[in-house]
Parts: C-alpha cells; structure tokens; sequence
C-alpha cells in the first residue's frame, strides 16, 4: 500500500527519531547529568553533525558556529514539517481508503458496525502527537539556544525566554493524556518545570518530554494494534463457526428432505399393500415396512441429536459475537474519552488550544460565509507570576482552575473557551455587535475580581486583562489575533484590570 514517495517520507522520520534517540542515549550517561553545560554543548555538535553531516565539526562554542547551528536547526524543523504536512495527506488518503473498506464491510453484514466504527475513530486519531513532537523540537532548539546565550546583555532576555519556554512545555505537558509510567514521568517533569529550571537543564527536559511523547505513541499504537489483532482474531473464530453451521444446515436440511421422502415412499407402499394382499401377506408385509419405519425414524433421533449440537454451536456463536460487540463498544467509548481529552486542557477542564483550532477555524468559515458578527477575546490574568512565587505553584493551578470554572460558567452556551497558553484564555462570542460588546466583557472581569480567593489563610483578589476585537473586513484568524493581542497589550499597559476593545 506504501509508494515510495511515502516510505521515503516515513523514512525522514524515523531517522529524526533516530537521531533524537542517539542524542537522548548520550543525556543518559551518568557524566552528562552531572555536567549539563558541556552536555548542551555537545548535543548542540551532535545537531550540527546530523544536519551538516560534517563529522569534523568540533564543539559550537563561538558565536558564528552557534548561529550556523541554529540555522541548521531551523532547516531542519522545516523539513520535518514538511515531512510532517505530507504525512498528514497520507493519513488523510489512508483514512479515505479505511473509510471505503468499512462501508463495505458494513454493506456485507458480516461485520458488527461498532467495530467499523471504532476502526475509524482510531486511524483517526493515530496522528494526533505528530504536532506536539514538531512543537517539541521547536522548542528543543529555543531551549538550546538559550542555554548558550552566557553574555551578560543576554542575562534578561535569555530569563524571558526561559521563562515563557516553561509556561508553554506545562501547558504542552497539560495537552499530553497518556497513562500509567509515562504519565507518572510527564508528572514529575511537569513539577520540575514549575520550580526555578536552569536553562542549561531545559534542552534536557525537552529531549526527556521527546523521549516520553514518543515512548507515548508507541504504547497507544501498540494498543490499538493488539485490539486490532484482537478483533481480527475474534472476526475469524465467528466466521469459521459460521462456515460450519452454513454446511451443517445445509447437510441437515438435505438430510431431512431426504428421510421425508423416505417416510412418504414407504406409507405409500403400505397402502398400495393394504389394497392388493392378502391377510398373511399383508402381515408379513406390514412387519417388514415397519422395520423400514423404525430403521428410519432411529436416524431421525440422531439427526435431532445433531441439530442439538447445531443449535448449541449457533448460541456459543451468539455469545462470542455479543462479547465483541461488547469489546468494540468499551473501546469506542474510550477512543471517544481519548478524543474528548485531545481537545481538553486537563487542568482547567476547559478547551485547550487543539479545541480552540478546530472551532475557530469553524466559526471563521461561518463569519466569511454569512457576516454574522464574531468577537475574539485575549483575557490573561493579572500577575499571575507573584500568585505562584507567593503561595506556590499548587495554589496557581487552583486559581486557574477556578477562573476558568468562574468564565465557562458566565458564558452563554454558544460562546467558546479555550486555554490559550499557560494564564491566558481565547473567548469567541458571535452574533455581538461593537456596541453590545462592553457590557459582557466588563461582567466578565467583574466576575473574576469577586472570586473570593484564599490561600494560607490571606483573601486574595485576582484581576485579568481583556483585549477584544470583531473581525473585519479581509480578516485572517492570524491578523484578527495580532489586533486582540494588541488590544491586550494596551490593557495591561493601562494598569491592568482593564478591558480595551479594538
Ligand atoms: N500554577 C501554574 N502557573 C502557570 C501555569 N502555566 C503558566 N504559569 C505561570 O504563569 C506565570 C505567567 O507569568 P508572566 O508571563 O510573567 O505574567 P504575569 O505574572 O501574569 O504578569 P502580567 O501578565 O504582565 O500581568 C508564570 O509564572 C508561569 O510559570 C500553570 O499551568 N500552572
């Protein structure tokens, strides 16, 4: 079924992966924990290798070297989305072709339709971390990039960086809803993340977060494999008991018709008989007919008998197909789980920026269509950074949880929420007009402002920020979130606590 073209892709992958797994084996050494700083500098010789391929490369200590570097990185990355664009096709192409063969299997009846069903939802889903490693190896290489940065003029930007790198890996952390060790391991990198991370520790943090989301895949696809094998095995069993209760009924039926015809042949006699002989004749006669009967009617005892296996054999078929309807329906619903949460930031229950994609390119489509209005709305909340350096980052994860829980609850139902980064929401309310927009929005605010909120033992009050903005006329989503985002900018230059609507 692979082209070429296709495995050629595939085969870019994997040698990424490859080298990502060579370069995390290398972070394994005991030598490479305990000296982070010559650990980046050679990861950063590893990278520069694999893009160069220029194996007489020596460490990327001066600033020309690292700036070549991180272009290769860049080059890199945009290959890999390439790749990653044209594995998308594939898997659209693939889906199509699955999609095909279940109406098939559908049309045939052979199949139960949950299975079909569960088919679909899971080569729909199989893609879904592609993103998230792309995202990951971005960051891998902001991550690196920072780390070099030693100029003392770098000191406040490279904190910046550092700083906003955190909040996105604990939000990609958040987006990441794998079980069992690999959750337990995001768990503990996501604790990690929230205390001082030194930036020489961040590449490694990222590698580690590669390793797992990929180490993540592996186990999703394997389970998807062995369900797949699973319900292939459990299809063939059906089907084979199938086969043998087809040619056992046929053989009965024809067995039947048979000893019909035979009972029928021989009480025809009989009364030929009854009509032409005499008594004793008729005696004799009758005696040997009568033994005929019973010679017949003993093999229709033991074809009842093989009805009773036949019958047996139907109801153990019934309940082997009533287990897999059963098997096909839990991992519908857990693929339906799986799906639910890729779009649910975990944290605050509310969408995450997966969800916020699919709906906004929804209703953006809706506005160009029929011009209905649609407001987009940037809200981030006030000095979240002292909440967490005061009181701990649990407490930060509580206000969070709340203020979410305080704006899905002052929206209407058609209003959409989502998590847009590590404090900052997206809000789309459509069908508000400029002017109607204030009041809302200034509600909105309010509401956060009167959460009573305490911890150890001090009333703290909460405040957001909120830029706005209506799409217009020759809007893109990117230039109507630049607007909101400005919008915001101004509010929180205004003093926070602030609504400005562009
Ligand atoms: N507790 C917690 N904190 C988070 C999470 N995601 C991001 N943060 C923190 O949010 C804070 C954001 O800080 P800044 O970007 O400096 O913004 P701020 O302190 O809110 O200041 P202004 O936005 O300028 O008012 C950082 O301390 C992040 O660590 C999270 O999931 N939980």
């Amino acid at each position: 079924m692979i082209n070429f073209d296709n495995k050629q892709m595939l085969k870019e992958l994997a040698s990424v992966i490859n080298q990502l797994e060579t370069v995390q084996t290398e972070l394994q050494q005991p030598s490479a924990l305990s000296a982070p700083a010559p650990t980046v500098v050679r990861l950063a010789s590893q990278w520069h290798k694999m893009v160069t391929g220029d194996q007489a490369s020596s460490v990327a200590t001066q600033p020309e070297q690292q700036a070549q570097l991180s272009n290769a990185l860049a080059q890199q990355l945009d290959r890999l989305r390439n790749s990653h664009g044209r594995l998308e096709q594939l898997q659209h192409d693939n889906q199509q072709k699955l999609q095909q063969a279940s109406a098939l299997l559908l049309e045939s009846g052979f199949s139960p339709p949950q299975a079909n069903e569960a088919l679909l939802a899971w080569s729909s889903g199989a893609a879904s971390h592609q993103n998230q490693l792309i995202q990951l190896l971005d960051y891998y290489q902001v991550a690196l990039t920072n780390s070099m940065a030693s100029n003392i003029a770098q000191q406040d930007e490279r904190q910046k960086n550092q700083h906003k790198l955190c909040s996105r890996l604990l939000q990609l952390i958040d987006d990441l809803h794998f079980s069992g060790p690999i959750a337990t391991e995001l768990a503990r990198l996501r604790e990690q993340l929230q205390q001082e991370v030194d930036p020489d520790v961040l590449p490694h943090i990222c590698i580690q977060l590669i390793d797992l989301t990929i180490e993540g895949c592996r186990f999703e696809r394997r389970n998807s494999t062995l369900f797949l094998a699973n319900l292939n095995e459990h299809l063939e069993e059906v089907h084979r008991h199938f086969s043998i209760t087809c040619s056992e009924g046929q053989s009965l039926f024809e067995a039947r018709t048979h000893h019909g015809n035979h009972i029928a042949g021989e009480l025809r006699a009989i009364g030929e008989h009854l009509f032409n002989q005499t008594n004793d004749q008729l005696k004799a006669d009758i005696h040997l007919r009568m033994r005929s009967i019973n010679h017949i009617l003993s093999q229709s005892e033991r074809l009842q008998e093989r009805e009773q296996t036949l019958l047996k054999r139907m109801g153990e078929m019934d309940k082997q197909l009533q287990t897999l309807k059963q098997e096909a329906e839990q991992y519908k619903q857990q693929l339906n789980a799986q799906n639910d949460k890729l779009f649910i930031d975990s944290l605050t229950q509310v969408h995450n920026r997966a969800g916020m994609d699919q709906r906004l390119d929804i209703e953006y489509r809706q506005w160009r269509r029929y011009e209905k209005p649609l407001c987009m709305v940037l809200l981030d909340i006030d000095h979240f950074k002292e909440i967490n350096d005061e009181y701990g980052h649990l407490a930060g994860d509580k206000a969070l949880r709340l203020i979410a829980r305080t704006l899905k609850k002052s929206l209407r139902e058609t209003d959409f929420i989502a998590r847009f980064g590590g404090e900052e929401f997206i809000i789309l309310l459509n069908g508000i007009s400029q002017e109607d927009l204030d009041k809302p929005l200034q509600k909105l605010r309010e509401k956060v402002k009167s959460i009573p909120f305490r911890f150890k033992t001090n009333s703290v009050t909460i405040t957001v920020s909120l830029g706005a903005t209506l799409f217009k006329t020759g809007d893109s989503i990117h230039s109507a979130i630049e607007r909101a985002d400005q919008a915001l900018y101004r509010a929180k230059h205004a003093g926070r606590d602030q609504l400005v609507i562009d």
